[in-house]
């Protein structure tokens, strides 16, 4: 089976909860106190997706405007980019388009971009609404879900989702472009959470 490692970042304001949407990913655990990222920080996750496992490569950046400048970094060489606001805060849904629109003018050409509106725990209290999510997502042709990193609500999804608009490998590629061709492999995850 081959396993292909998939570099993804994540971008969006700060405490939108990219963090901990990864840390419910990776270790399925949820922190209630968790600090801001500084910089940015790493984990891995290997899921099965057809004949292949896809090994994310997780780059969750930090959301503070003074590290803005370090993200290129970050969304350099990634196959997929998850952009992150919080449905309860509409500036983080205008910063999200302000980072949409830096990655169609500097990100990588054939980046999968989804859309993830977190805290939908909190959605008596929204202000945004899913049908103007889903709409500027169809204009750009990003994947969009709602997500609860804090009630484990679609982030498996979310991650499924990139794992499906990211094309098969062809035969020949097995063992280049970042695939290995291995005989047998275990679901291995590496933690560094939050
Ligand atoms: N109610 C609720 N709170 C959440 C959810 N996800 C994160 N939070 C809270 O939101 C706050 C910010 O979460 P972080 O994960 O640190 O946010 P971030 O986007 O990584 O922030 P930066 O590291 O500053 O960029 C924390 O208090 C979290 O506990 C969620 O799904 N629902």
């Amino acid at each position: 089976m081959a396993i292909r490692e998939l570099k993804v970042c994540l971008l969006g304001d700060t405490g939108v909860g990219k963090s901990s949407i990864v840390c419910r990913f990776v270790q399925d655990h949820f922190d209630h106190n968790i600090s801001p990222t500084i910089g940015a920080s790493f984990m891995t996750k290997t899921v099965p997706c057809g004949n292949e496992l896809h090994k994310f490569l997780i780059w969750d950046t930090a959301g503070q405007e003074r590290f803005h400048s370090l993200a290129p970094m970050y969304y350099r060489g990634s196959a997929a980019a998850v952009i992150v606001y919080d449905i309860t805060k509409q500036d983080s849904f205008h910063t999200l388009k302000k980072w949409v629109k830096e990655l169609k003018e500097h990100g990588p050409e054939n980046i999968v971009m989804a859309i993830a509106g977190n805290k939908c725990d909190l959605s008596d209290i929204r202000e945004v609404s899913m049908k103007d999510a889903k709409e500027y997502a169809d204009s750009i042709g990003a994947i969009v879900v709602e997500t609860s990193a804090k009630n484990a609500i679609n982030v498996e999804e979310l991650f499924q989702g990139i794992s499906r608009r990211i094309p098969p490998l062809e035969p020949q590629q097995n063992g280049s472009n970042g695939a290995v061709k291995l005989g047998r492999q275990s679901l291995h995850q590496t933690n560094r959470c939050c």
